[in-house]
């Protein structure tokens, strides 16, 4: 089996197209795994559309794909990991530079130009905007998978024992987000990987649409991860686009596990 590692914002990812639907759970929890497989924070299976899936349900869309965290889970979106699937897609000529893929919280759109790709989120949800943790104010979002957010001074410190608590309690990835002029610095603690990762796009776009609605910033912006990769993000009729760097590292032909 071919696989492709690559990098988005800091973020990475194990990808391979199949025309197989099936449970990858165990796959996903090898491949990830930093000593014993290639190392990732999570594995995305391509699924092109088969000859007699073209025209009927599945007109609107390119491809489907499969989303799963280091740790086996399956989640419902990943923003960078959605970059990354697109410019696999594109160089594989299994979809335009323009395309739609349907994903686990819908369908949503990408834009692939160069090593620089857009993507266009599900629409955001506020879920919760009044809860107090360790005096703390957060917010819970939905930005394809949920989020909590909270305004930190001091974008140095993130207490991982924290995260980690209010993470169980919220079945959430946990961000904290700095305001830096008129742009966000974020830390996202990430569900399925169970630790700080350098980036994660739904996090930065979670931030972002709390900082978007409390009016503390526009709606066009550059959000800057623990990698330093930069993200722009922006907000047009309530659907988040962010676009950013995407690097394929290797491909490789590997047995399959
Ligand atoms: N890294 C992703 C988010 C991946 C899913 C998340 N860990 C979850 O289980 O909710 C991103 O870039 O959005």
């Amino acid at each position: 089996m071919r696989v492709t590692k690559y990098s988005a914002n800091g973020n990475d990812f194990v990808i391979f197209h199949t025309f197989v639907k099936k449970d990858r759970s165990l796959l996903a929890k090898k491949l990830c795994h930093r000593q014993n497989g290639i190392g990732a924070d999570g594995l995305i299976v391509l699924l092109p559309k088969s000859k007699n899936e073209i025209g009927g349900d599945k007109s609107k869309i390119d491809f489907e794909w499969q989303f799963y965290n280091s740790d086996g889970s399956e989640a419902n979106m990943c923003g960078n990991g959605s970059r990354a699937c697109a410019h696999y897609a594109y160089v594989n000529e299994l979809a335009q530079n323009v395309m739609k893929f349907l994903t686990g919280a819908g369908i949503i759109g990408a834009v692939v130009d160069g090593d620089m790709v857009l993507s266009e989120l599900t629409p955001p949800k506020i879920i919760d905007k009044e809860i107090l943790e360790n005096g703390k104010s957060w917010w819970l979002l939905d930005t394809g998978v949920p989020h909590l957010v909270y305004f930190t001074k001091d974008i140095t410190k993130f207490d991982i024992a924290e995260a980690r608590e209010l993470r169980d309690k919220y079945n959430a990835n946990v961000n904290i987000a700095f305001i830096e002029g008129k742009n966000l610095r974020v830390r996202t603690y990430e569900r399925g990987v169970e630790d700080e990762t350098l980036a994660c796009g739904t996090g930065m776009a979670a931030c972002f649409y709390r900082a978007y609605s409390e009016k503390v910033v526009g709606n066009d912006i550059e959000v800057y991860p623990t990698s330093g990769e930069t993200l722009y993000l922006g907000v047009n009729d309530r659907t988040i686009t962010f676009r950013g760097r995407v690097r394929s590292i290797f491909s490789a032909e590997i047995d399959s596990l």
